[in-house]
Protein backbone atom coordinates (compact mmCIF):
# COMPACT_ATOMS: atom_id res chain seq x y z
CA UNK A 1 0.00 0.00 0.00
CA UNK A 2 1.40 3.84 -0.95
CA UNK A 3 2.25 5.74 2.05
CA UNK A 4 2.07 9.14 1.95
CA UNK A 5 3.07 11.74 4.50
CA UNK A 6 1.96 14.55 6.07
CA UNK A 7 3.89 17.00 7.81
CA UNK A 8 2.94 18.85 10.92
CA UNK A 9 4.16 20.72 14.31
CA UNK A 10 3.90 19.05 16.86
CA UNK A 11 1.44 21.23 19.18
CA UNK A 12 -1.82 19.70 20.38
CA UNK A 13 -3.73 21.95 17.66
CA UNK A 14 -1.46 21.01 15.15
CA UNK A 15 -1.78 17.74 15.53
CA UNK A 16 -5.83 18.04 15.47
CA UNK A 17 -5.37 19.67 12.50
CA UNK A 18 -3.26 17.33 11.00
CA UNK A 19 -5.20 14.44 12.24
CA UNK A 20 -8.43 16.27 10.56
CA UNK A 21 -6.41 16.46 7.15
CA UNK A 22 -5.30 12.48 7.37
CA UNK A 23 -8.77 11.40 7.89
CA UNK A 24 -10.53 13.27 5.61
CA UNK A 25 -8.13 12.03 2.94
CA UNK A 26 -8.78 8.47 3.88
CA UNK A 27 -12.39 8.63 3.72
CA UNK A 28 -12.01 9.60 0.29
CA UNK A 29 -8.79 7.36 -0.52
CA UNK A 30 -9.55 4.21 1.94
CA UNK A 31 -6.64 2.16 -0.05
CA UNK A 32 -4.07 4.83 0.59
CA UNK A 33 -1.81 4.98 3.71
CA UNK A 34 -1.72 8.56 5.44
CA UNK A 35 1.23 9.01 7.79
CA UNK A 36 2.13 11.72 9.90
CA UNK A 37 5.28 13.18 10.28
CA UNK A 38 5.59 15.45 13.23
CA UNK A 39 8.82 18.39 13.41
CA UNK A 40 9.10 21.04 15.90
CA UNK A 41 9.77 24.36 14.23
CA UNK A 42 11.53 27.67 15.41
CA UNK A 43 8.53 29.08 16.27
CA UNK A 44 8.02 26.38 18.63
CA UNK A 45 11.37 26.61 20.21
CA UNK A 46 11.91 30.34 21.07
CA UNK A 47 8.76 30.81 23.54
CA UNK A 48 10.17 33.80 25.48
CA UNK A 49 10.18 36.15 22.85
CA UNK A 50 7.06 38.06 21.40
CA UNK A 51 6.88 37.40 17.56
CA UNK A 52 6.65 40.62 16.30
CA UNK A 53 10.22 40.98 17.69
CA UNK A 54 11.71 37.74 16.49
CA UNK A 55 10.67 39.04 13.34
CA UNK A 56 11.18 35.92 10.99
CA UNK A 57 8.56 35.30 8.32
CA UNK A 58 7.96 31.58 8.23
CA UNK A 59 8.84 30.87 11.54
CA UNK A 60 5.71 28.02 12.38
CA UNK A 61 6.52 26.73 8.39
CA UNK A 62 10.31 26.51 7.72
CA UNK A 63 10.97 23.21 8.69
CA UNK A 64 8.16 21.36 6.86
CA UNK A 65 8.23 23.44 3.62
CA UNK A 66 12.53 22.39 4.17
CA UNK A 67 10.73 18.67 4.41
CA UNK A 68 8.64 19.40 1.02
CA UNK A 69 11.96 20.59 -1.04
CA UNK A 70 13.78 17.59 0.84
CA UNK A 71 11.00 15.01 -0.49
CA UNK A 72 10.61 13.88 3.35
CA UNK A 73 7.26 14.76 3.07
CA UNK A 74 4.36 14.49 0.51
CA UNK A 75 1.74 17.21 2.01
CA UNK A 76 2.82 19.78 5.10
CA UNK A 77 -0.29 21.18 7.39
CA UNK A 78 -0.84 24.49 8.59
CA UNK A 79 -2.61 27.17 10.14
CA UNK A 80 -2.93 29.29 6.92
CA UNK A 81 -2.63 32.33 9.59
CA UNK A 82 0.87 31.11 9.67
CA UNK A 83 2.04 31.07 6.67
CA UNK A 84 3.49 34.01 4.95
CA UNK A 85 1.84 35.79 1.82
CA UNK A 86 4.78 34.89 -0.32
CA UNK A 87 5.83 31.02 -0.19
CA UNK A 88 8.97 29.92 -0.97
CA UNK A 89 9.80 28.83 -5.06
CA UNK A 90 8.21 25.97 -5.82
CA UNK A 91 6.08 25.51 -2.89
CA UNK A 92 2.56 25.96 -3.40
CA UNK A 93 -0.68 25.55 -1.47
CA UNK A 94 -2.85 22.85 -2.83
CA UNK A 95 -5.63 23.18 -0.72
CA UNK A 96 -7.62 25.54 1.64
CA UNK A 97 -9.80 23.67 3.90
CA UNK A 98 -13.29 24.95 4.79
CA UNK A 99 -12.86 27.41 7.12
CA UNK A 100 -14.23 27.37 11.15
CA UNK A 101 -15.44 30.24 12.82
CA UNK A 102 -13.30 33.16 11.73
CA UNK A 103 -13.40 35.16 14.57
CA UNK A 104 -11.12 35.87 18.02
CA UNK A 105 -12.70 35.04 21.67
CA UNK A 106 -12.11 36.35 25.16
CA UNK A 107 -11.45 33.92 27.32
CA UNK A 108 -12.18 35.52 30.61
CA UNK A 109 -10.52 33.96 33.97
CA UNK A 110 -13.63 35.39 36.37
CA UNK A 111 -16.31 35.10 33.55
CA UNK A 112 -16.71 38.61 32.55
CA UNK A 113 -16.91 40.22 29.57
CA UNK A 114 -14.43 42.74 28.00
CA UNK A 115 -16.93 45.77 28.30
CA UNK A 116 -17.36 45.02 31.86
CA UNK A 117 -13.87 44.75 32.77
CA UNK A 118 -12.13 47.14 35.66
CA UNK A 119 -10.31 49.85 35.06
CA UNK A 120 -6.82 49.07 34.16
CA UNK A 121 -7.40 45.06 34.17
CA UNK A 122 -5.12 43.09 32.14
CA UNK A 123 -5.17 41.19 29.18
CA UNK A 124 -2.80 38.32 28.08
CA UNK A 125 -1.59 38.82 24.17
CA UNK A 126 1.35 39.11 22.65
CA UNK A 127 -0.45 39.84 18.75
CA UNK A 128 -0.08 43.65 17.56
CA UNK A 129 -3.18 43.08 16.67
CA UNK A 130 -5.05 42.29 19.32
CA UNK A 131 -3.76 44.93 21.27
CA UNK A 132 -4.12 47.50 19.29
CA UNK A 133 -7.63 47.30 18.46
CA UNK A 134 -8.23 46.53 22.11
CA UNK A 135 -6.45 49.84 23.08
CA UNK A 136 -8.53 51.83 20.75
CA UNK A 137 -11.86 50.06 22.34
CA UNK A 138 -10.41 50.39 25.96
CA UNK A 139 -7.51 52.59 26.35
CA UNK A 140 -7.77 51.40 29.95
CA UNK A 141 -6.94 48.46 29.40
CA UNK A 142 -3.52 46.68 30.20
CA UNK A 143 -1.44 43.82 27.92
CA UNK A 144 1.24 40.94 29.58
CA UNK A 145 3.19 39.57 26.63
CA UNK A 146 1.87 36.03 26.58
CA UNK A 147 3.28 32.91 24.03
CA UNK A 148 3.15 29.68 23.58
CA UNK A 149 0.60 26.82 22.53
CA UNK A 150 -2.95 27.57 23.57
CA UNK A 151 -2.12 24.64 27.00
CA UNK A 152 0.22 27.58 27.99
CA UNK A 153 -1.45 30.17 27.40
CA UNK A 154 -4.59 28.65 29.23
CA UNK A 155 -2.63 27.41 32.55
CA UNK A 156 -0.34 30.85 32.40
CA UNK A 157 -3.83 32.68 32.56
CA UNK A 158 -5.10 30.65 35.77
CA UNK A 159 -1.48 31.15 37.53
CA UNK A 160 -1.11 35.04 36.62
CA UNK A 161 -3.62 38.26 37.53
CA UNK A 162 -4.37 38.50 34.65
CA UNK A 163 -8.25 39.24 33.44
CA UNK A 164 -8.54 37.00 30.38
CA UNK A 165 -6.77 36.03 27.07
CA UNK A 166 -8.14 36.63 23.45
CA UNK A 167 -7.28 33.46 20.81
CA UNK A 168 -8.69 32.37 17.58
CA UNK A 169 -12.07 31.05 18.08
CA UNK A 170 -10.76 28.12 15.40
CA UNK A 171 -7.93 26.40 17.64
CA UNK A 172 -9.92 26.98 20.72
CA UNK A 173 -13.06 24.99 19.04
CA UNK A 174 -10.61 22.64 17.51
CA UNK A 175 -9.46 21.75 21.20
CA UNK A 176 -13.09 21.04 22.76
CA UNK A 177 -12.88 24.15 25.06
CA UNK A 178 -15.73 25.94 23.84
CA UNK A 179 -17.37 26.35 27.98
CA UNK A 180 -14.24 28.37 28.33
CA UNK A 181 -15.56 31.38 26.08
CA UNK A 182 -16.96 33.79 27.45
CA UNK A 183 -17.59 36.16 24.43
CA UNK A 184 -16.76 35.62 20.82
CA UNK A 185 -15.43 39.26 19.61
CA UNK A 186 -17.05 41.05 17.01
CA UNK A 187 -15.83 42.13 13.72
CA UNK A 188 -16.22 45.87 14.70
CA UNK A 189 -14.04 45.64 17.88
CA UNK A 190 -11.60 42.91 16.74
CA UNK A 191 -11.07 41.92 13.13
CA UNK A 192 -9.69 38.99 12.68
CA UNK A 193 -5.91 38.18 11.37
CA UNK A 194 -5.33 37.10 7.64
CA UNK A 195 -6.28 33.62 7.36
CA UNK A 196 -7.65 32.71 10.60
CA UNK A 197 -9.78 29.48 11.20
CA UNK A 198 -8.56 27.91 7.82
CA UNK A 199 -6.39 25.07 7.48
CA UNK A 200 -3.74 25.25 4.69
CA UNK A 201 -2.26 22.14 3.05
CA UNK A 202 0.92 23.27 1.10
CA UNK A 203 2.79 20.67 -1.13
CA UNK A 204 5.79 21.18 -3.97
CA UNK A 205 4.66 22.26 -7.21
CA UNK A 206 5.54 19.64 -9.43
CA UNK A 207 3.96 16.43 -7.03
CA UNK A 208 0.72 16.95 -9.38
CA UNK A 209 0.01 13.49 -7.63
CA UNK A 210 -0.81 14.92 -4.34
CA UNK A 211 -2.77 18.11 -6.13
CA UNK A 212 -4.53 15.76 -7.17
CA UNK A 213 -5.47 13.46 -4.47
CA UNK A 214 -6.12 17.27 -2.55
CA UNK A 215 -8.80 18.75 -4.61
CA UNK A 216 -11.35 16.87 -2.36
CA UNK A 217 -10.34 18.91 0.45
CA UNK A 218 -10.46 22.62 -0.96
CA UNK A 219 -13.09 24.91 -0.63
CA UNK A 220 -14.36 27.22 -2.85
CA UNK A 221 -15.58 29.87 -0.94
CA UNK A 222 -12.84 29.85 1.56
CA UNK A 223 -10.24 30.04 -1.04
CA UNK A 224 -11.66 33.00 -2.69
CA UNK A 225 -12.13 34.99 1.00
CA UNK A 226 -8.65 33.75 2.00
CA UNK A 227 -6.57 34.39 -0.71
CA UNK A 228 -8.14 38.13 -0.78
CA UNK A 229 -6.97 38.60 2.22
CA UNK A 230 -3.95 37.73 1.64
CA UNK A 231 -3.75 39.76 -1.68
CA UNK A 232 -4.77 42.39 1.11
CA UNK A 233 -1.52 41.45 3.07
CA UNK A 234 1.08 41.43 0.53
CA UNK A 235 -0.24 44.67 -0.58
CA UNK A 236 0.74 46.08 2.53
CA UNK A 237 3.55 44.53 3.16
CA UNK A 238 2.80 42.66 6.61
CA UNK A 239 3.33 39.64 7.96
CA UNK A 240 1.35 38.33 11.17
CA UNK A 241 3.50 40.33 13.21
CA UNK A 242 1.71 43.65 12.18
CA UNK A 243 -1.85 45.56 13.43
CA UNK A 244 -4.01 44.51 10.45
CA UNK A 245 -7.13 42.55 10.31
CA UNK A 246 -8.85 41.32 7.48
CA UNK A 247 -11.64 39.32 6.78
CA UNK A 248 -13.49 38.07 3.45
CA UNK A 249 -17.24 37.02 3.09
CA UNK A 250 -18.44 35.19 0.22
CA UNK A 251 -22.40 35.48 -0.19
CA UNK A 252 -23.37 34.60 -3.60
CA UNK A 253 -20.24 34.22 -5.27
CA UNK A 254 -19.21 38.35 -4.61
CA UNK A 255 -16.29 38.93 -2.13
CA UNK A 256 -16.63 41.03 0.36
CA UNK A 257 -13.48 42.33 2.27
CA UNK A 258 -12.82 44.38 4.96
CA UNK A 259 -9.49 45.52 6.67
CA UNK A 260 -8.08 47.37 9.03
CA UNK A 261 -4.74 48.75 10.23
CA UNK A 262 -4.29 50.31 13.49
CA UNK A 263 -1.51 52.05 15.66
CA UNK A 264 -0.22 50.15 18.75
CA UNK A 265 -1.68 52.87 20.74
CA UNK A 266 -4.70 52.30 19.63
CA UNK A 267 -5.27 56.04 18.70
CA UNK A 268 -4.97 55.63 14.87
CA UNK A 269 -7.16 53.02 13.59
CA UNK A 270 -8.46 52.68 9.69
CA UNK A 271 -11.11 50.54 8.14
CA UNK A 272 -12.17 49.84 4.56
CA UNK A 273 -14.06 47.53 2.71
CA UNK A 274 -14.61 46.44 -1.14
CA UNK A 275 -16.88 44.13 -2.75
CA UNK A 276 -15.98 42.09 -5.95
CA UNK A 277 -15.41 38.84 -7.68
CA UNK A 278 -11.20 38.41 -7.88
CA UNK A 279 -9.72 37.76 -4.65
CA UNK A 280 -6.66 39.47 -6.03
CA UNK A 281 -8.20 43.07 -7.11
CA UNK A 282 -10.74 43.13 -4.12
CA UNK A 283 -7.79 42.64 -1.98
CA UNK A 284 -5.31 45.14 -3.53
CA UNK A 285 -8.64 47.57 -3.96
CA UNK A 286 -8.77 47.47 -0.09
CA UNK A 287 -5.30 47.88 0.70
CA UNK A 288 -5.37 51.03 -1.59
CA UNK A 289 -8.30 52.38 0.07
CA UNK A 290 -6.38 52.02 3.47
CA UNK A 291 -3.34 53.45 1.90
CA UNK A 292 -5.19 56.25 1.27
CA UNK A 293 -5.88 56.83 4.54
CA UNK A 294 -2.38 56.64 5.71
CA UNK A 295 -1.86 52.66 6.41
CA UNK A 296 1.56 53.25 5.03
CA UNK A 297 2.83 55.91 8.46
CA UNK A 298 1.39 54.06 10.86
CA UNK A 299 3.01 50.51 9.49
CA UNK A 300 6.25 52.50 8.81
CA UNK A 301 6.23 53.52 12.66
CA UNK A 302 5.68 49.86 14.09
CA UNK A 303 8.92 48.72 11.71
N1 LIG B 1 -0.71 32.32 16.35
C1 LIG B 1 -0.87 30.91 16.58
C2 LIG B 1 -2.11 30.39 15.95
N2 LIG B 1 -2.13 30.04 14.65
C3 LIG B 1 -3.40 29.61 14.35
C4 LIG B 1 -4.16 29.69 15.50
C5 LIG B 1 -5.57 29.34 15.63
C6 LIG B 1 -6.16 28.48 14.55
C7 LIG B 1 -6.50 29.18 13.29
O1 LIG B 1 -6.51 30.42 13.19
O2 LIG B 1 -6.81 28.46 12.32
C8 LIG B 1 -3.35 30.16 16.53
C9 LIG B 1 -3.72 30.39 17.93
C10 LIG B 1 -4.38 31.71 18.23
O3 LIG B 1 -4.09 32.71 17.58
O4 LIG B 1 -5.21 31.76 19.15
Amino acid sequence: MKNIRIGTRDSQLAMWQAEWVQSQLTELYPHLNFELVSMKTKGDKILDVPLSKIGDKGLFTKELEQGLLNDELDMAVHSLKDMPTLLPPGLIISAFCEREEPRDVFLSRNGVPIEDLPEGAIIGTSSLRRKSQLKHYRPDLNFMDLRGNLQTRWRKLQESDMAGIVLAAAGVKRLGWEERITQILPEDMMLSAVGQGSIAVEIDEKRSDIAELLSGLNHIATEKAVKSERALMRKLEGGCQVPIGALGQVVKGEIILRGMVASLDGTRLIKAEAKGTDPESVGIEVANRLIEQGANSILAEIR
